[in-house]
């Protein structure tokens, strides 16, 4: 199972975004700043966007979905329960996780940006998916809704992951890393070796890098286990 872009190109106006590479199974993360094209990418994954020239091919892919920043875009119920009911998850769990059993007959459009984005995703990975792309999946949501959401994507097993971010403090233990550069898709190659390249890495991250600690992964975890290590 493997996405492959080849030679994939893309215009909008002036802007052009390029991709060669394979994002085989396991969890990629993608970084790069705004309006470096990494909504575009995940739509060209996702096959909601076609390049202009070029070939996105998607081997062993028969079930794949795309999580859009606004949990809103995603909304078709006319109540949170016909909301959980058309993802085809168990609307007693759903509700349960994410705290809303007592909202089931209200109208998805009142609750919160979060609680909105919460019940988006915890209704989208009730479901199984060869190939799962999220876009700034981490949005609006707080400290530790995003480490549930982190252990949640770390918890898949088998098919493709990727997450498209700006989140600089939780983060979730990634295989692979990449970069989109003012429309140039980077592969950065796999963790941990890749991690000196990210040039869009937090903070914590480089700064145990430049105390020449080796974290194992991108996690703050790893930098503190990192940072033991070192100190042993
Ligand atoms: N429908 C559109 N029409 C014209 N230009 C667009 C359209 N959608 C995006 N763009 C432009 O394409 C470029 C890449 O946009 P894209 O949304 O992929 O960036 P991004 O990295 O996801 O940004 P952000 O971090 O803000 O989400 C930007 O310059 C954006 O203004």
């Amino acid at each position: 199972m493997q996405v492959v872009c080849e030679d994939v190109r893309f215009a909008r106006g002036a802007f052009v975004l390029t991709c060669t590479g394979t994002f085989g199974p396991g969890f990629h993360l993608v970084t790069g700043r705004v309006g470096s094209g990494k909504t575009t990418l995940a739509l060209l994954l996702a096959g909601l966007l076609d390049p202009l020239s070029g070939k996105v091919r998607r081997d062993g892919v028969a079930r794949l979905t795309l999580s859009f920043q606004n949990p809103e875009y995603h909304v078709t119920g006319a109540t949170v329960r016909a909301e959980i009911g058309s993802y085809g998850a168990d609307v007693a769990e759903v509700s349960a996780e994410t705290g809303l059993a007592d909202r089931l007959d209200d109208d998805p459009f009142s609750l919160s940006r979060g609680e909105l984005k919460r019940l988006h995703l915890a209704s989208l990975l009730a479901g199984e998916y060869d190939l799962l792309v999220l876009d700034e999946p981490f949005s609006s949501l707080d400290c530790v809704q995003k480490r549930r959401l982190c252990r949640a994507l770390e918890e898949r097993r088998g098919g493709i992951t990727v997450v498209f971010t700006h989140e600089r403090q939780v983060l979730p233990a990634v295989d692979r890393l990449w970069e989109v550069e003012e429309g140039k898709v980077l592969d950065l190659g796999a963790v941990p070796e890749a991690i000196p390249r990210w040039r869009h890495a937090p903070q914590y991250l480089r700064d145990a890098l430049a105390r020449g600690d080796a974290p194992e992964n991108v996690t703050f975890r790893d930098v503190m286990e990192a940072r033991c290590r070192t100190r042993d």
